[in-house]
Parts: C-alpha cells; structure tokens; sequence
C-alpha cells in the first residue's frame, strides 16, 4: 500500500495550551482512519493541520510527498481544493442551490471542466442513493440526504483524502450508519482514503485503524 500522507513533531499552542505535544501520524491510500478520543484532546486540532486549514507552530505534513506545511498560502489554497475534501459535523450546504450546484461549488473555484464535473456530480449523487434528489434544494432534503450530499462536494475534485469532523454527530443512529456505511462504500469502489474524527464508537471500531488521543498525544 501507497502512504498517501505523512506528518511529523507537529506541536500547536493556543495561547498558554499546548494543544498538541509532538504527533507523528501517517496514512496509507485506500485506508480508513478514526481519530477518537476525549472532548479537548486535540483531534480536532489535529485534523485541521492535517488538512490544511490550519498551520502546526512546528513540524510537517506531507501529502503524496508535496510538504504542505512549507507551502505559501496560495500554493496551499489551490492544493486544498484540488487534492483535499472536507465533511464536518453541519453540512453548510448553500441553501439557494439545488443539490447538483451544491456538490460543483468546488469544481467551479478550481475552475474545472463544469460539463465534466456536473456528470460526475451526478455520479456521485446517484452512488449515494440521491439520484431522485438532483434538483432539490437543501430545506427539500431530510438530514442524513443533507449530508450525503456534503460528501458528493468533498468527492467532487477527485480528492487524494478526505478529512471528516464529526460527520455523523448531527445525525440520528440510522442516517449516522447508512453514512458510515458509505465511507467504506466509497473505499471499496474509489479506493477512496479518510480520516475521520468521531465519538461513534461503531464507526471507530469498523475502521482500518483508530488513533487514541489524550491531551495532545496519540497513545
Ligand atoms: N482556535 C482556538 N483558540 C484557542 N483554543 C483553541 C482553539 N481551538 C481549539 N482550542 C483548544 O484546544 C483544545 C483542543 O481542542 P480540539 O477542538 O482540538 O479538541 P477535540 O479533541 O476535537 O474536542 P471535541 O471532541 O470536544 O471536539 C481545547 O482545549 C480547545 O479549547
């Protein structure tokens, strides 16, 4: 197996805590990963230096061997919306756009082939079981059909991982399964790779692996 990403000695401090304390993480393509852990770990911390949204104080992050962590700002930014998907915990779809235009938004700012794009758009609402739901609007959708519809936007540049933040924490127990269901979906057809934050403890333990933390180190 392929190690699609890397990080080494990442420590971050905000204000007078240190929330991370020298972390080494690495994951292999196709993997699904849990990050798990009590409230205040740091998971969340973690998985945004992971994906870029937010900078270690000290240490790297290599994506396929492109060390994210040294780039600029905007060499990120493209790199972000090219190689990195995002679910968090509220699926923040715009609630002026149907369904389709939801899941092209990041296609559009890396101005992609819109046409190409719009069909694997759909290939993935359809993969998702929302292929009745094209043209329906966020308030039209239920929440679990909400939050497949995020994970269709994190797909939709054809990402090298994606990082999820509590993606079914805002769901009941049956939409929380049928999405976690799909995770493992997505591997199996897409050879897709996660990194998963989550209290569910059945999502963890159905993981590849999962990662303990506790104040600021895996253990
Ligand atoms: N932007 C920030 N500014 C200041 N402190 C922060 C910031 N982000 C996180 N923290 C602090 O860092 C610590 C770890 O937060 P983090 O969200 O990473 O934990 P977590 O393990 O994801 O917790 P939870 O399971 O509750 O989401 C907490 O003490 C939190 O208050």
């Amino acid at each position: 197996m392929q190690e699609i990403l890397k990080a080494g000695d990442i420590f971050k401090t905000y204000g007078t805590v240190d929330v991370l304390k020298g972390i080494d993480f690495s994951v292999q393509q196709g993997e699904v990963v849990s990050i798990v852990g009590a409230s205040g770990a740091g998971k969340s911390t973690l998985l945004h230096i992971l994906g870029s949204l937010d900078r270690p104080d000290t240490g790297w992050v290599k994506i396929k061997d492109e060390e994210i962590s040294a780039m600029n700002d905007k060499t990120l930014s493209a790199f972000r919306n090219q190689h990195i998907g995002f679910i968090f915990q509220f699926h923040n779809l715009l609630p002026e756009f149907t369904a389709v235009e939801n899941v092209l938004l990041p296609a559009m700012i890396g101005k992609r082939n819109l046409k190409e794009a719009e069909n694997r758009a759909k290939d993935l609402l359809r993969f998702l079981g929302l292929d009745h739901r094209f043209t329906h609007y966020p308030n039209q959708l239920s929440g679990g059909e909400q939050q497949r519809v995020a994970v269709a936007r994190s797909l939709i540049n054809d990402p090298l991982i994606v990082f999820a933040d509590e993606p079914s924490g805002n769901l009941d127990t049956h939409n929380a399964e049928e999405l976690h269901q799909l995770f493992f979906d997505l591997r199996k057809t897409y050879n897709q790779t996660f990194v998963i934050v989550t209290h569910n403890e059945k999502l963890a333990d159905l993981s590849d692996r999962k990662v303990v933390m506790q104040d600021g180190v895996i253990i």
